[in-house]
């Protein structure tokens, strides 16, 4: 093995299997042994919890983490507003800046990169439904970033769980319960007030972020599919336990509450789980793993077969958020017009591509980096270029989206577009709708009957 990727290998270490219960200590010992909070915990640590959900939640949704610590979170000064003016990832909290419910399908071109501001000042919240402080909706975030957090800064949410989908760059996350390495074609989860430090190992990142401000993603059911496919279980990664030892030097822990920035003060490093155990933890996946299926017979399946995580709301079946995509993929349905339908969805999508082309729209127009969205019951689906190339094609078995990777965060909520989403990122193209759709040709044909001879 090269020394590089030997090196790699040490420094991110995890533990496989999605919502598995892991344990996990960087010295031997450091858990107590058939007990959570012994009277005196291994090498003098403190024991702390932390709750994923109400104590009293479900066993099968209960998620609750303990941590072994040199110093509890609690010891810090207290949380001061920063940066009140300029800080705001919730628009329901911020009156003046109106949020747009609209019909109307939208497409961005590709964000800008901004090499200037780090991690925590990289989140433009550019579409969302509901509020985080009611704990329902999701907020859709682009993020561009060029800069290493500042080393004694921890950040943390307390508004949701993120799912992060690098499309540029390579994330190096530093979080209380390990590190984590993600890269474009990875995708990682950090649940709701962990903390953790991003840093930039290879120049500036860019990419997307679901952030669900109720319950967490879980693997869609199979069903009659059986017990494997999609995305297995044991190919999501959890990071094994990692500390620092620095209580002499001012750290800030950085805390985004209800869509606004509060710092707090502390002398010592959040980076000091020297153990921990539970259910409650950062994760990745590699999309490259994920198993595709598809129809081996006719007709164009509901995207849902493509569905890696999903958050169910209370009603069954139907999501909060689901998270699918679009890897390459063998199409080989007889008879069958193959790209996506044309549609109205009850659901609200909004798309983003890693790399490559997505095949359902060959004009160019949605590239990587870009986004579109189809709102509740926005008419879409394939532009006329493809529908015309689709409707005459051979059907060959033919490989689609190779080298690409698009994908859909799909959610029940009809979501609204900040003022950044559709003014301030400039990036919305104005003739989205008439380069896809206006060029579609009539091609009814009336049947002949006695009544209209030719
Ligand atoms: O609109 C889209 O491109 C996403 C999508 C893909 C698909 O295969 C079926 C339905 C759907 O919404
Ligand atoms: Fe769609």
């Amino acid at each position: 093995m090269p020394s590089t990727q030997f090196a790699l290998k040490e420094k991110y270490r995890y533990l496989n299997g999605f919502n598995s219960y892991h344990e996990s200590e960087a010295i031997e010992g450091a858990l107590p042994v058939g007990a959570n909070s012994p009277q005196q915990p291994p090498y003098g640590l403190y024991a702390e919890k932390l709750s994923g959900t109400a104590f009293t939640a479900p066993r099968h949704e209960n998620q609750q983490s303990w941590l072994y610590r040199i110093l509890p979170s609690s010891a810090h000064a207290p949380y001061e507003a920063r940066e009140s003016a300029t800080y705001n990832t919730n628009p329901e909290n911020k009156p003046h800046e109106k949020i747009h419910h609209i019909p109307n399908q939208l497409r961005w071109d590709p964000f800008d990169m901004d090499e200037t501001v780090d991690w925590v000042h990289s989140l433009h919240l550019v579409a969302g439904a509901g509020d985080p402080t009611m704990k329902t909706g999701i907020g859709i975030f682009i993020f561009a970033a060029g800069k290493d957090m500042d080393p004694h800064e921890a950040f943390y949410s307390a508004d949701g769980d993120f799912l992060i989908v690098p499309q540029h760059g390579v994330l190096d996350i530093q979080t209380e319960l390990g590190r984590l390495l993600v890269r474009p074609n990875e995708i990682c989860v950090i649940p709701r007030g962990i903390r953790y430090r991003v840093t930039l190992p290879y120049g500036p990142v860019r990419g997307y972020i679901l952030e669900l401000y109720q319950g967490h993603f879980q693997l869609p059911e199979l069903g009659p599919i059986g017990s494997n496919c999609l995305a297995n279980a044991r190919d999501f990664q959890t990071p094994v336990a990692a500390f620092d030892e620095d209580t002499s030097t001012t750290w800030h822990v950085l805390s985004k509450f209800a869509g606004h920035l509060f710092s707090a003060k502390q002398s010592h490093t959040p980076f000091d789980v020297v153990a921990w155990h539970g259910l409650y933890y950062p994760y990745k996946y590699d999309l490259g793993r994920f198993n595709t299926l598809g129809s081996i017979s006719y007709d164009h399946p509901d995207p849902s077969i493509f569905t890696v995580l999903t958050a169910p709301s209370d009603h069954p079946g139907t999501a909060v958020a689901d998270f699918v995509i679009f890897p390459p993929r063998w199409l080989v349905a007889e008879d069958t017009f193959r790209p996506p339908w044309y549609h109205r969805n009850t659901m609200s999508e909004f798309m983003g591509l890693i790399h490559g082309q997505y095949d359902a729209k060959t004009g160019g127009g949605f590239q990587p980096a870009g986004a579109s969205l189809h709102n509740v019951m926005s008419a879409h689906g394939p532009d006329a270029a493809t529908h015309s190339k689709a409707s005459n094609a051979a059907l060959q078995p033919a490989k689609v989206g190779e080298g690409s990777m698009a994908f859909m965060f799909e959610s029940c909520y009809m979501v609204g577009v900040t003022e950044w989403g559709l003014k301030k990122c400039r990036k919305v193209q104005e003739d989205y709708n008439a380069e896809s759709w206006e060029g579609l040709e009539v091609r009814f044909r009336r049947p002949e009957t006695s009544e209209n001879p030719e």
